[in-house]
């Protein structure tokens, strides 16, 4: 037994005289405990002497989703001649419990006992892991640990000298900084955006990252004293659970699945809940591991439905939906390459580490882009159904509904600053023969040609309104019926000249101006009392105040 102890630690040691950053699963072996009590470091000593400890090929140890408590052996050798002093870092930080052995001979010269299970023992720190600073003397050395938890732990193993150590906590530091930073930026700046314009998509969006947050904060250790501090496991369950739930829920309504796909959606949703549900009891119910499987399932199925929900929503042509897909192809990606990096599947280096993190970040961002590019789209609808509610679509004029929004303002204007505003009514002479004999399409021309007229012989302030079938108004501010009166002329003028469509159109003015008129609407009354006087003293004329050809009592007085 004594022999056996005493065998060499040299083959394959881990040389400390040459400090790296480089992960030591290489040149880890391990053991899986037999069923029973647990093992005694001694007991584990002579496991690893009878040759019971396996080999390791890859620089992460990975033993499955659910490893039995088992034993890691990792040989050091200081070729110094005096003991140097390495910081023995050990991820992830969910450990449940881990002892740890540092050995000369058979001589235990450091132990620690470290987890997240029991209260008093040693804590990770956060999002490094454990650390165990050792002393390790000239010669060869080993050291044992064994390892037991619930769920999956893949195994992250580096031995750092004191200015590694710094240089990893300061990095550390300032990439989750820099991280959780943006990640509170977003939720805090989508929450406002909640409270001005209450779009669900944004909270849901912040709810969503805030989850996220947590989650990531207490599977790094960063606040694991103030959530289920001695049943860390659960809380990083239920708040995977919430992630994904929330994901989901937030891309059914960004994508806006209950209308595009009413019964998938009843089937996302009930889905959802039930597995919500199911883990939650599993997992209270003593169920754990049960729990936590159904949990990772789920979590490989989720980014899938994203990628896919965004799909078939760009199929339909939503635009948003391009963000959405790209955003979750993102997340899908860098939870894929962490993964099959862990499982040793693709090389586990710093970049296959934390693709997740830059996953999610560049998720984030793609998915606020969305929500802007939704908003914006939905902003460009309402401007445009505005727009086609005040306009009329064959001429581009404004319409009745938009005139008297507009007019109403300088009308009180010219009332309570005793300006000269006019109004000019015409309209197209004989327009139903056009219509028979030519058809209804030109006389559609011939409406838009005369609109194109109005518009160019207005001047900017003036205002042209489709005023009914082949009727059109003009409203003048600043103008006195004298020039309303010529400008009316002038257009008659333009119109014979026209020809549009080819035909030969003319048509008939009445000019008002505000004078004594106590309402805008009288104005328009008198206004249109002298169009028909026009029509009635023959057509393609003008009649004002001052008229004398039409019949227009008014202007025969003077
Ligand atoms: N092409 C076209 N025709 C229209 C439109 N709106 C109204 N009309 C037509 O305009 C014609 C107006 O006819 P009337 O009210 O009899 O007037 P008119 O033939 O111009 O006769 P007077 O006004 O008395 O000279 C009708 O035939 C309507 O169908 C339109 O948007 N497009």
């Amino acid at each position: 037994m004594l022999s056996l102890i005493s065998a060499p630690y040299g083959f394959g040691a881990v040389e400390l005289t040459e400090p790296s950053y480089d992960y030591l699963g290489q040149e880890l072996s391990y053991f899986f405990e037999p069923e029973g009590p647990p093992l005694s470091l001694s007991e584990a000593m002579a496991a690893r002497h009878s040759g019971q400890f396996q080999s390791h090929h890859s620089r992460v140890l990975h033993l499955g989703s659910a490893p039995k408590p088992h034993w890691v052996y990792l040989p050091l050798h200081n070729a110094d001649d005096k003991a140097l002093r390495r910081t023995l870092e050990i991820g992830p930080a969910w450990i449940d419990q881990m002892n740890v052995y540092l050995l000369h001979g058979q001589q235990v010269l450091q132990a620690f006992y470290a987890g997240d299970a029991k209260p008093r023992q040693q804590r990770p720190v956060p999002n490094q892991g454990y650390l165990f600073v050792l002393d390790v003397p000239p010669g060869n050395s080993g050291l044992y640990v064994r390892f037991e938890n619930i769920g999956s732990h893949p195994l992250v193993v580096r031995l750092l000298e004191e200015t590694q150590q710094r240089t990893v906590a300061k990095w550390i530091s300032f990439i989750d900084g820099a991280q959780l930073g943006y990640l509170l930026a977003l939720i805090a700046f989508n929450l406002m955006l909640y409270s001005g314009l209450r779009d669900p998509n944004t909270l849901n969006y912040s709810v969503f990252l805030f989850i996220y947050v947590l989650l990531y904060l207490l599977s790094s250790s960063y606040i694991n004293e103030w959530f289920w501090p001695d049943s860390n496991h659960f809380g990083i369950l239920m708040l995977l659970v919430a992630v994904a739930w929330s994901s989901l829920h937030f891309a059914r309504h960004f994508l806006d699945i209950p209308a595009l796909y009413p019964r998938l959606n009843s089937l996302l949703k009930w889905g959802a809940n039930a597995f919500m549900a199911l883990s939650v009891l599993l997992s209270l119910s003593g169920f754990y591991v049960a729990g936590m499987r159904l949990t990772f399932i789920a979590l490989i199925i989720y980014p899938v439905v994203m990628v896919v929900l965004g799909g078939l929503c760009l199929s339909r042509g939503l635009l948003a939906a391009r963000y959405f897909l790209a955003a979750s192809a993102f997340g899908l990606l860098g939870t894929a390459t962490t993964n099959l990096a862990l499982w040793n599947v693709l090389p586990f280096n710093t970049l296959t580490f934390n693709a997740m993190k830059i996953g999610v970040l560049l998720e984030a961002t793609l998915l606020a882009l969305a929500l802007a590019y939704q908003m914006r789209q939905h902003q460009v609808a309402r401007l445009q159904a505005e727009h086609m509610a005040r306009t009329d679509p064959l001429t581009g004029l404004f319409n009745r509904r938009a005139f008297f929004d507009v007019s109403d303002s300088l009308w009180s204007t010219a009332m309570r600053n005793h300006r000269p505003l006019s109004v000019i009514l015409l309209d197209i002479d004989h327009f139903k023969q056009i219509n028979d004999q030519h058809g209804h399409a030109t006389g559609d021309l011939v409406l838009i040609a005369l609109s194109k007229l109005l518009q160019q012989t207005a001047r900017h302030g003036d205002i042209c309104v489709r005023w009914g079938g082949e009727e059109f108004l003009l409203l003048l501010p600043e103008t006195h019926d004298v020039q309303a009166a010529h400008l009316a002329e002038r257009l008659r003028e333009q119109v014979e000249r026209l020809k549009p469509a080819g035909l030969s159109i003319t048509v008939s003015l009445g000019v008002a101006e505000r004078g004594n008129h106590y309402s805008l609407d009288s104005l328009i009354n008198d206004a249109d009392q002298r169009l028909y006087s026009a029509k009635d003293a023959g057509r393609n004329q003008v009649c004002h105040q001052a008229c004398v050809t039409c019949s227009d009592e008014l202007g025969q007085a003077l």
